[in-house]
């Protein structure tokens, strides 16, 4: 028998090629996968691979494929991972399975084993992390105390005094320096302070003026990256990691370290205080969900008086904090973007407030709205409930089956798979929320002017059913608080530039077109000349031989621009009302480092986006000053000065011949001949030169001040256009009334205030207007 057997081996090896078995192993991959793709509606399960490579090609807007996927499918698909791998189970977006997992059968979908090992070192037995009878104890504290007045009471004064104290300062300070900001990175350290403030009682110190490092704030933000990257990863791989002592798994031990340490210390201190005479009375008047908790006392099974242990305190607070700290501060971020998208909804959040506070005699810098006020703003209520509908800030959670099962839309599900529920999705759903399902509509949250819930499980946005988020209420006044206080104040505008996706996320900026320039100042005997020649181009393209590149600024100020031509222009224009402004208010000539200091600020702050390197010159109370400003904001103070593609030849030009004291002639000669160098040297350059003298009280703008290559060919036969436009109707409108502004004139008796405030996600940055 053994030796048939040996026997048949050797003559299967004989007859068969390695390219046979290739050929064998295509053919089962080909069929599997056409059996696959007819038997499933859903994304394509690869052999072996499963949805994996689905999800690779899909990385960059994987919510949209799967909401994609789940309208093609009717609202539910079955997924694998790899083979072997253990992960499989189904997407729903089936509100009915979703009310089923939550609610009805709750017991058979706890979180599970899958989640609970990844988040167990951070979390430990934390109410986030727990299921059955250790959930329910913790759950229990919480809704008690978290309802309670005092708790209410406190968590008010809280958020009043970190948005009045912190937040608003930070964004006056914003405003002031001329600067955007990373607005989610300033929400995410009011969050944070503002839950640490809650749970423990304590100041954590993140929205301070100078956005410090706070120790225990950034060791919990690696510690959450951290174990999400325990999701992305096959589980050989990180618990490997985590068993050397290696990688991420390292940096994740050394994170959380900080953080049970900064834990454990807090509920030490504060069960001192519990237990020392002295310091109950300061114990007692503290309502912080740890202070309230120490003095809880219950039952155990003994009838005996127990209180909760300091590991419980610990895992307790540390659940609140992930609870309470990115939902809140991604949720707001997200609100002001659709703000900034959705003008009218803002007009429409601004007049409710001003009818709500009408009443109120401080000025707007005073106002710090109560519970009350807060309760009354239905249509903010609206705006945020809708902002979380779109971008809910948990989009996609998950269930692990504890027993076979079958959802109410007749998926089977396995013990041990997992149930993925995608929010997102069900917001872009039209069966659930109806045609204009992708439209940002608070209206759809209204009926006669009154705030409608809509069903948990067609809005799971805070979860639903036994495991509703507890901190609901607590982020909708915080939420409120926050969006009324800032609308009211300032107007939030996404900075364009950074709005869009980094170049690392596969982004290709736009290349520029720019125009190429020679540009040139002096500083002679009486004051300073500017110079510039006359030609726009487009690239290869000459697209205007007559442009004017000398801006004006002020009456002693004037400044030649050379880059992109309309960001020059725009730059220009702004700083010059700017300057404007500034002397309506002051009463005083404009000083030229004031329109440097503008200039290269604002440059700076874009980063080389805004295009504009520039010349500026003038002369001011403390003489003549000539400056050049480059595109990322670095400036220069010179005698003499040349920028643009042409800067190379005018340069040449100016160091043999340039000396101090030149004559207003000799200065004028020196500068024309610099221009001409760069108009026939360089080929962005060209056409005519223009020339403006700035000296004390008085300026000269000799537009067109040389030709030196004017047009020489003038066709003999003339040019000849037929085809002309008919004016149909001949209209004048006279002017009505003709409106002088004089420069100057009593300061304090016309004074104009501007308030163009510049303030605002990494994802994208914002201004304040
Ligand atoms: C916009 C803000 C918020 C959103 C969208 C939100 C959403 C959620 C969601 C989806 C869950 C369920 C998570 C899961 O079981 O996988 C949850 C649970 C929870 N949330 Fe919130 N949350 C927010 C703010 C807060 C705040 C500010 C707090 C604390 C003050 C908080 C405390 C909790 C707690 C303790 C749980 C666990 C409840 C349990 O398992 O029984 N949440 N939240």
């Amino acid at each position: 028998m053994r030796r048939m057997f040996s026997f048949a081996v050797n003559w299967l090896y004989a007859q068969l090629w390695l390219s046979d078995i290739a050929f064998a192993l295509l053919g089962l991959f080909i069929f599997s996968s056409m059996l696959q793709r007819f038997t499933n509606k859903g994304p394509m399960l690869w052999p072996v691979m499963g949805i994996i490579p689905s999800l690779f090609l899909h990385v960059n807007d994987l919510h949209d494929w799967a909401t994609r996927s789940l309208i093609k499918t009717g609202g539910t698909f079955h997924y694998r991972g790899l083979w072997m791998g253990g992960a499989y189970g189904v997407v729903t977006a089936d509100p009915s399975n979703i009310e089923y997992m939550l609610k009805k059968k709750f017991k058979n979908f706890p979180k599970g084993r899958y989640y609970r090992e990844r988040f167990y070192d951070l979390l430990r037995d934390g109410i986030f992390n727990a299921d059955g009878e250790l959930w329910k104890e913790q759950r229990r504290a919480a809704t008690s105390e978290m309802h309670s007045n005092r708790f209410v009471e406190y968590s008010m004064q809280t958020m009043q005094e970190l948005v009045h104290q912190k937040l608003l300062k930070l964004l006056e300070k914003v405003m002031n320096s001329g600067t955007s900001i990373d607005l989610q990175e300033v929400l995410l350290r009011f969050t944070f302070d503002n839950i640490c403030a809650a749970a423990f009682g304590v100041d954590a110190g993140c929205l301070s003026l100078d956005l410090p490092d706070i120790p225990f704030a950034k060791a919990f933000e690696e510690a959450t990256e951290l174990t999400l990257f325990r999701f992305m990863v096959p589980p050989f791989v990180w618990k490997a990691m985590k068993f050397l002592g290696v990688g991420c798994e390292k940096r994740l031990k050394e994170a959380v370290q900080v953080v049970h340490d900064f834990a454990e210390k807090t509920v030490r201190e504060r069960r001192r205080e519990s237990m020392d005479d002295h310091d109950l009375a300061s114990l007692n008047d503290r309502s912080d969900l740890l202070s309230r908790l120490i003095m809880v006392e219950y039952p155990d099974e003994n009838g005996k008086k127990k209180c909760f242990s300091d590991e419980f305190l610990r895992d307790f607070c540390i659940s609140f904090i992930l609870a309470g700290r990115d939902t809140s501060s991604v949720a707001l971020a997200w609100f002001f973007w659709l703000i900034h998208k959705n003008p009218e909804v803002e007009n429409k959040i601004l007049c409710e407030i001003k009818e709500i506070i009408g009443h109120k005699e401080e000025a707007i810098n005073g106002i710090v709205f109560t519970v009350e006020e807060l309760k009354k703003m239905l249509y903010l209520h609206a705006a945020i409930s809708e902002s979380l509908r779109l971008y809910p800030s948990v989009p996609i959670d998950f269930k692990e089956v504890l027993e076979d099962d079958m959802l109410p839309d007749g998926t089977m599900v396995k013990k041990g798979a997992r149930v993925l529920y995608s929010v997102y999705s069900m917001a872009r759903m039209e069966s659930i929320w109806g045609e204009d399902c992708r439209e940002f509509k608070p209206e759809r949250w209204l009926k006669d002017g009154e705030f409608v819930s809509e069903n948990q499980f067609k809005f799971p946005v805070f979860n639903a059913g036994p495991r509703l988020c507890v901190g609901k209420k607590f982020a909708y006044m915080q939420m409120k608080m926050v969006a009324a206080s800032v609308l009211l104040r300032y107007s939030v505008r996404v900075v364009e530039a950074c709005d869009v996706a980094p170049k690392e996320k596969g982004f290709q900026s736009p290349s520029f077109l720019k125009t190429g320039t020679t540009i040139v100042g002096l500083i002679f005997q009486d004051g300073v000349i500017l110079g510039a020649d006359t030609r726009a181009t487009e690239g290869p393209i000459v697209a205007d031989k007559n442009c004017e590149k000398i801006h004006y600024m002020a009456p002693n100020i004037y400044c030649c621009g050379a880059g992109t031509a309309a960001d020059t222009e725009a730059v220009t224009d702004m700083v010059s009302s700017q300057l404007q402004l500034h002397r309506y208010h002051t009463g005083r000539e404009s000083r030229v480092v004031t329109a440097l200091t503008l200039l290269k600020s604002h440059l700076f702050s874009y980063q080389g986006y805004v295009q504009a390197a520039l010349v500026l010159g003038g002369v001011d109370i403390t003489g003549p000053h000539l400056h050049t400003i480059y595109p990322h904001g670095s400036t220069d103070t010179l005698p003499f000065a040349t920028m643009g593609s042409g800067s190379l030849a005018a340069m040449s030009v100016f160091e043999s011949k340039y000396r101090e004291g030149l004559t207003r002639d000799e200065g004028i000669n020196l500068v024309c001949e610099a221009i001409c160098a760069g108009i026939f040297n360089d080929l962005g350059s060209g056409s005519n030169v223009d020339v403006c003298v700035i000296t004390k009280g008085h300026k000269d703008y000799l537009r067109n001040h040389q030709s030196p290559n004017p047009r020489t060919y003038v066709s003999a036969k003339g040019y000849s256009f037929p085809k002309k436009t008919e004016v149909l109707l001949t209209k004048k409108t006279p002017l009505r009334e003709v409106v002088e502004v004089t420069e100057g004139g009593d300061a304090m008796e016309e004074r104009v205030i501007a308030v163009e405030k510049f303030f605002v996600p990494k994802f994208s940055h914002f201004h304040l207007v």
